[in-house]
């Protein structure tokens, strides 16, 4: 295989991981780290211990601390930062990009002051000629298995086919297997809402609520994830595929979710503040909650989960009493506003 000049960045645990999967598939790859001490610790002893503790780097992922340095010349470059963060980050990357370049993403969130999807807000801030090849990379995998060569199966959308098609190329490999998705918008809203529920699986976990509460949370939350996406013009079977169930499944069962983690601290009687404090990892599902709730509002679309963990997280609602107006709503039919947003 050619060796593409690839760029990563963002250092946290899935930049990181990400990085070594395209070094490892034979890629030049440059990774940008915000914080000169990251960069040196990856160049010189091949390690993130702040986000992947215990994981030996690829020793061909170099680092670098310069936005510049990372992005000139590379044909392919993933962003994998914070999504409060991708506008500031991509203004500065758009004066260093070439003309052909491939810009894909693997943040999961929505841009909370716009309520904006990723890729939307990349479109606005890169080159016209960059701005028609953005893809989305989404699906179900937790960094801490990717890096240890665990299976896993993610899904890369764009609008352009030829760019899903360079991007499942330099990143598919014998344990990372990507598959291309033509829905740009199902894609990114299902790998930003699975974040609420499993917030709300991490809090009914800690609370001692069982199987069935759990089985509940993610059959139901699929369901609002579903009409939210659908009112915003998202295909519905996409929720049936790796970037809604199946990254819905693994974050509300898995030990590795911060999301769950964040719920759980919740459920022990940490304030919001205390909990983001204890956690120092990025908690997607906390802004994606605010965000939700509102779009929600915005195309009238019922999301009863969502407005719940909104009280709980922004207005002190004790979650055992959320959970009790939960079930307390109105008697329907499970398939109620399923295939019809209400008008
Ligand atoms: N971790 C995972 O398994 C997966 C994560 N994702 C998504 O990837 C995205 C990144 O998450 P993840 O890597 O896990 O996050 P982490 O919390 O592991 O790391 C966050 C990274 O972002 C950097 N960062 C923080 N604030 C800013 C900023 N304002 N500008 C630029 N960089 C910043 C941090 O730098 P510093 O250390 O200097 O603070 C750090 O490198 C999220 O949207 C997440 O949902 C998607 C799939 C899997
Ligand atoms: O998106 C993820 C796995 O697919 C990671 O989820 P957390 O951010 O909850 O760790």
């Amino acid at each position: 295989m050619i060796s593409r000049k690839t760029a990563v960045l963002g250092a946290g645990s899935w930049g990181t991981a990400l990085a070594s999967v395209l070094a490892e598939n034979g890629q030049d790859v440059m990774l940008w780290a915000r914080r000169e001490d990251a960069a040196k610790e990856i160049n010189h002893h091949h390690t993130n211990a702040k986000y992947l503790p215990g994981a030996q780097l690829p020793s061909n992922v170099r680092a670098t601390s310069s936005i510049a340095e990372a992005v000139s010349g590379r044909e392919f470059v993933l962003m994998v930062v914070p999504s409060q963060s991708v506008r500031a980050v991509a203004k500065e990357v758009a004066p260093h990009l070439v003309d052909d370049a491939v810009v894909a993403h693997a943040s999961k969130g929505f841009e909370l002051t716009s309520l904006k999807r990723i890729s939307e807000v990349l479109k606005e801030e890169l080159p016209t000629t960059v701005a028609k090849r953005v893809a989305v990379l989404s699906g179900p995998s937790h960094a801490e298995e990717v890096i240890c060569h665990s299976p896993t199966t993610v899904v890369v959308a764009s609008e352009n086919p030829e760019a899903a098609e360079r991007t499942q190329a330099l990143l598919n490999n014998s344990t990372f297997r990507v598959y291309t998705h033509p829905d740009v918008i199902g894609v990114e809203i299902g790998g930003s809402l699975k974040n609420i529920i499993a917030l709300g699986a991490g809090l009914s976990d800690g609370l001692g609520f069982g199987d069935n509460a759990k089985a509940a949370l993610i059959t139901r939350g699929l369901a609002e994830m579903a009409r939210l996406g659908m009112a915003m013009h998202a295909k519905p079977m996409t929720f049936a595929g790796l970037s809604g169930v199946g990254d819905l499944v693994a974050t509300c069962t898995s030990k590795h979710s911060r999301n769950w983690r964040a719920g759980h601290l919740l459920s022990q009687g940490c304030s919001l503040d205390e909990m983001l404090s204890k956690m120092g990892m990025v908690v997607e599902g906390v802004k994606t909650t605010q965000a939700a709730y509102q779009l929600a509002k915005q195309y009238r679309v019922e999301m009863p989960i969502t407005e719940e963990l909104n009280k709980v997280l922004f207005a002190n609602k004790d979650p055992r009493q959320a959970v009790e107006d939960l079930m307390a709503r109105n008697m329907t039919d499970e398939m109620e506003a399923m295939i019809q947003p209400k008008r």
